[in-house]
């Protein structure tokens, strides 16, 4: 992994002792549907914490909620001690970026040009500045091209900076969603299912680029449905279930919780068998056996 260099944070924390994010109390209801209910997390600086949870547990909603593209019903979020902002744009420009679910990248430009986009909030460039194209505006220009690069190199894009994006490998164009999220220089990255239709070689290397972008002081959370990815990588890992955090700690705390388990699975039915019943029928068959084979 190339070492990457940090820009200066434009929006410097307030309070250093403040978590990256704060979410309290966040509930979403669409109509009658409660998508998400009541929901505390925090995510602390140098942290990777992955949220997991069974299809339709509210994750995706939740971020949703976190990035301003819905502003929940009830509950408050502050990134770096301040209450974001309800809009994309405002939340980006705080310092949080995400990827999609749906790769959205920009397929007819190039590479190195979906990464200069993920840069427009970090340049102070005005309207009449591109348009004049003054020394300022091609001094400007020059910076962003050359950070867009770095990460480009960063990600391990450099030899597919002039190819556009819809000619990309799938694993590739996850990368490239990658690079142009960490463009708008976050503190904190939201990732949506970044290995998804990824082979065991791409989800891999995946993980080992997210560990450098925590290393690189940008704190990261994390939904995926690969346990094995998740519970590798994460310090902490919340699960959601039917809107509602369920539990949250680390990977052996969580894998080792029979509800997360249930949650999985699902939970057993009423006048299932238990254990005892099960037991009973194990013996009696393992007998039978023995009865057979005299
Ligand atoms: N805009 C919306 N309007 C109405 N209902 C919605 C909306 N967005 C999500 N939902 C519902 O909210 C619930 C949670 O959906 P969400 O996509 O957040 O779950 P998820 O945990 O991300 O699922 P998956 O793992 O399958 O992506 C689902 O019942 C979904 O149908």
């Amino acid at each position: 992994m190339t070492p990457m260099t940090t820009t200066p944070d434009k929006n410097p924390a307030p309070r250093t002792d403040s978590p990256v994010l704060h979410a309290t109390g966040v509930t979403m209801r669409f109509g009658g549907l409660t998508a998400v209910h009541a929901v505390d997390l925090t995510v602390a600086h140098h942290e990777i914490v992955g949220l997991i949870g069974p299809n339709g547990a509210g994750k995706t909603t939740f971020f949703n909620c976190l990035t301003g593209l819905y502003i929940p019903t009830e509950g408050t979020v502050t990134y770096k001690g301040t209450v974001l902002p309800p809009k994309p744009h405002l939340v980006t420009e705080a310092g949080i970026a995400r990827t999609f679910q749906n790769i959205r990248l920009f397929a007819n430009m190039t590479v190195l040009e979906n990464v200069l986009v993920g840069r427009h909030t970090r340049t102070e460039e005005g309207l009449f500045s591109a348009l004049l194209r003054g020394p300022k505006f091609h001094r400007a220009e020059k910076a962003s091209t050359q950070r867009a690069m770095e990460l480009l190199h960063f990600t391990g894009l450099t030899p597919k900076a002039d190819h556009l994006a819809r000619n990309l490998p799938y694993g590739e164009q996850r990368k490239l969603e990658i690079a142009r999220a960490l463009a708008s220089e976050p503190g904190l990255l939201l990732l949506d299912e970044p290995t998804a239709g990824m082979n065991p070689q791409e989800t891999r290397a995946t993980q080992t680029l997210v560990r450098a972008i925590r290393d690189q002081g940008i704190a990261v959370l994390v939904i995926e449905h690969d346990m094995r990815f998740i519970f590798n990588l994460c310090d902490r890992v919340a699960v959601l279930v039917q809107g509602e955090k369920l539990t949250e700690g680390t990977a052996e705390t969580v894998q080792a919780d029979e509800r997360v388990i249930a949650a999985y699975l699902g939970t057993p039915f009423e006048g299932a068998p238990g254990q005892d019943e099960i037991a009973e029928v194990e013996a009696a068959e393992a007998d039978a056996r023995t009865e057979d084979n005299r």
